[in-house]
């Protein structure tokens, strides 16, 4: 069920989400709370998820100005801790950051970039980190920040290492694989558990691993398609939050799969990042739930 209605001026915009066990009077105990608190709600979406008997929940509600996050935090506490509420309560204003990693391709980095400018991201790209250097001058034109973090067999410990003291540092909120090439190690998927999202390039689960339009075109397909997934240890197997297909036939050859294929790897990753920045993407094990 979802209910949208344009946001007052004259406030700031909030957005709640949280999951909980399914139990009667949970969307009353969060309504009565927003109501007492002033706030108005411009958007309400649920989930009622009767397989595990949980209920999900994404509002997004304005309050008077001023009010800020860590006074609605601190009063909400009371309403969570009641019906054990995992929850989360952002600013909508502030704009997640992001630190976008790429190898050699560029399709999806020169897409997130261009909708950075043009100011359709939802999140800040902050820097670029690259194990190559060959799209520094892509990045530095377009005003980012690009570090060449070289990562070989023997130093991928150290150069994780330093992404994570970059993260810190540049105050990251989500980390963008684009098409990066490097496989993260168990402890690095464990420290940016849902705070990274990787574009693999084929309808998962069909073809995960390497060459996965090499593998459809052996295959025979009639679609090919991308994913856009939470980066877990096991490659290509964390929850799912959006993908994208596009019909070929068999004239077209394995190369022109991986030119076609394209497209829906830079769509289905944009929606993604702008999701998850939305806080439109729940996770519910090792799967999602999406309020778009
Ligand atoms: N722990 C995870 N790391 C990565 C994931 C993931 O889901 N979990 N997704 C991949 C992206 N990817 C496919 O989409 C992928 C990238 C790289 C490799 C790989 O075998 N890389 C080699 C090095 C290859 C090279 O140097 O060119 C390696 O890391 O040894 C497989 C799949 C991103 N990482």
């Amino acid at each position: 069920m979802t209910t949208t209605r344009s946001a007052r001026t004259d406030s700031d915009q909030y957005i709640l989400t949280l999951n909980c066990p399914a139990r009667p009077g949970i969307v009353h105990a969060v309504t009565t709370f927003l109501v007492g608190e002033g706030c108005d709600i411009t958007e309400h979406q649920q989930f009622d998820d009767t397989d595990t008997g949980t209920v999900f929940l994404r509002t997004s509600f304005t309050a008077p100005a001023g009010t800020g996050p860590a006074h609605l935090e601190e009063r909400f506490a009371a309403t969570a801790e009641a019906y054990a509420m995992e929850w989360r309560l952002r600013d909508a204003a502030a704009k997640p950051r992001l630190l976008v990693m790429v190898s050699k391709f560029d399709h999806c980095l020169a897409d997130l970039l261009y909708r950075w400018r043009s100011g359709t991201l939802d999140g800040d790209i902050a820097l670029v980190v690259s194990n190559h250097p060959d799209l520094r001058e892509q990045v530095e034109q377009a005003g980012v920040e690009f570090l060449h973090l070289p990562v070989a067999r023997a130093t991928k410990p150290e150069a994780e290492e330093r992404l994570l003291r970059l993260v810190d540092e540049h105050a990251i909120d989500l980390v963008v694989l684009a098409r990066y090439m490097q496989i993260l190690s168990d402890d690095l998927c464990k420290a940016l558990e849902g705070r990274a999202i990787n574009i693999h390039h084929s309808f998962l689960p069909s073809f995960a691993g390497a060459k996965p339009y090499h593998q459809a075109h052996a295959r025979g397909v009639k679609l090919v398609g991308a994913t856009a997934h939470y980066v877990t240890a096991d490659l290509d197997e964390g929850p799912i939050i959006e993908q994208e297909v596009i019909r070929v036939d068999h004239r077209q050859s394995a190369q022109e799969l991986v030119l076609v294929g394209r497209d829906a790897e830079r769509l289905a990753l944009a929606r993604a990042v702008n999701w998850h920045c939305q806080n439109r993407v729940l996770l519910h094990g090792n799967r999602t739930v999406i309020f778009n």
